[in-house]
């Protein structure tokens, strides 16, 4: 335990407002009491609307830019408005605005997607020609790509939201984060998780990071202690993989690195939209070297690929 001085007000934990994020602003604080020895009101958790959580009528590729669900928090940091943002890895940039850093990391969730289905239990129990709801480009192509004679429909809104849209018929089958569900409580609306050798993860998928300003020690300080170290060299890869090829935030992109002792496996894939071609591979190494393998299997798929690849 580290001796903190006493804040003399509450730090500010800013947050969306989802059940999910909620979450994961009660698991960061949770982690910071227990660390220090603080009582609850040493903090105060506040909530912020971002852009994406207004817009709920359209695909989230339709409105575009990058951080749809994470700007304004990130505004409120940088002006001061809060102390600490927590978001969910898989929603965030490559890069942070000048003067924020990204160096905590709360112990990795379940990684997988999870099938969701009222009629079926798997993938390949789907009947020919089935409608599969999913706003997920990653998620679409790679469901197209082994099952082209799906039918996809959008699918966008909380978990309570996409439910009732099975219930009430619109598709037989969608899918969710299994960590979202785990952290929700919500495991049991679910058929299981989809092992990553059929369906591999969004980058950073299952995995909450803690943002701060560059500059403040003492937010550092609280953070030290209940940053996950392998977490983090889990994620440095991988996001070191999606920053070489972010080009456009329309490309289908999945990428897993999983540790082992001190060595690690990454594997990742870039798909056409429509699941008509993929481009997968994975490197080995040294758990320390992530950033490095990451930024090497991108720029391989990438010349593998070829130029038009990236635009559709
Ligand atoms: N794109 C929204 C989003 N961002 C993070 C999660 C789930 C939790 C996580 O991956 O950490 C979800 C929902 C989902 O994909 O079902």
């Amino acid at each position: 335990m580290t001796q903190m001085p006493t804040p003399s007000r509450p730090l500010r934990i800013g947050t969306r407002g989802s059940i999910l994020a909620l979450a994961q602003a009660h698991e960061t604080r949770d982690r910071l009491m227990a660390a220090h020895d603080l009582p609850a009101d040493a903090f105060k958790i506040v909530v912020i609307r971002t852009t994406g959580d207004r817009i709920t009528d359209r695909p989230l590729k339709e409105i575009g830019g990058k951080g749809l669900f994470t700007r304004e928090i990130e505004e409120a940091l940088t002006e001061g408005g809060i102390d600490l943002a927590v978001h969910s890895m898989k929603d965030m940039p490559t890069l942070q605005p000048e003067g924020l850093v990204i160096d905590c990391y709360l112990p990795r969730e379940d990684v997988r997607d999870a099938f969701v289905s009222l009629a079926v239990a798997s993938i390949a129990d789907l009947p020919q020609g089935a409608v599969v709801g999913s706003s997920s480009l990653r998620r679409r192509a790679q469901l197209a790509h082994r099952r082209p004679d799906l039918q996809l429909v959008e699918f966008r809104g909380n978990v309570q939201t996409r439910l009732k849209k099975l219930e009430d018929g619109v598709a037989m089958a969608t899918f969710l984060a299994q960590a979202g569900l785990n952290r929700m409580d919500m495991a049991h609306v679910a058929r299981g998780p989809i092992d990553p050798d059929e369906m591999l993860p969004a980058v950073a998928q299952g995995a909450i990071g803690v943002e701060r300003r560059r500059d403040d020690d003492m937010a550092d300080q609280l953070l030290t202690p209940i940053h996950h170290a392998e977490t983090g060299l889990r994620i440095e890869a991988e996001r070191a993989f999606l920053a070489r090829l972010d080009g456009s935030c329309q490309t289908p992109i999945a990428g897993l690195a999983e540790l082992s002792g001190d060595r690690m496996i990454l594997r990742g894939e870039i798909l056409r939209p429509d699941g008509s071609e993929i481009m997968a591979g994975r490197r080995e190494g040294l758990a320390t070297d992530g950033a490095a393998m990451g930024d090497d299997l991108a720029q391989e798929l990438l010349g593998r690929a070829g130029p038009g690849f990236m635009q559709i």
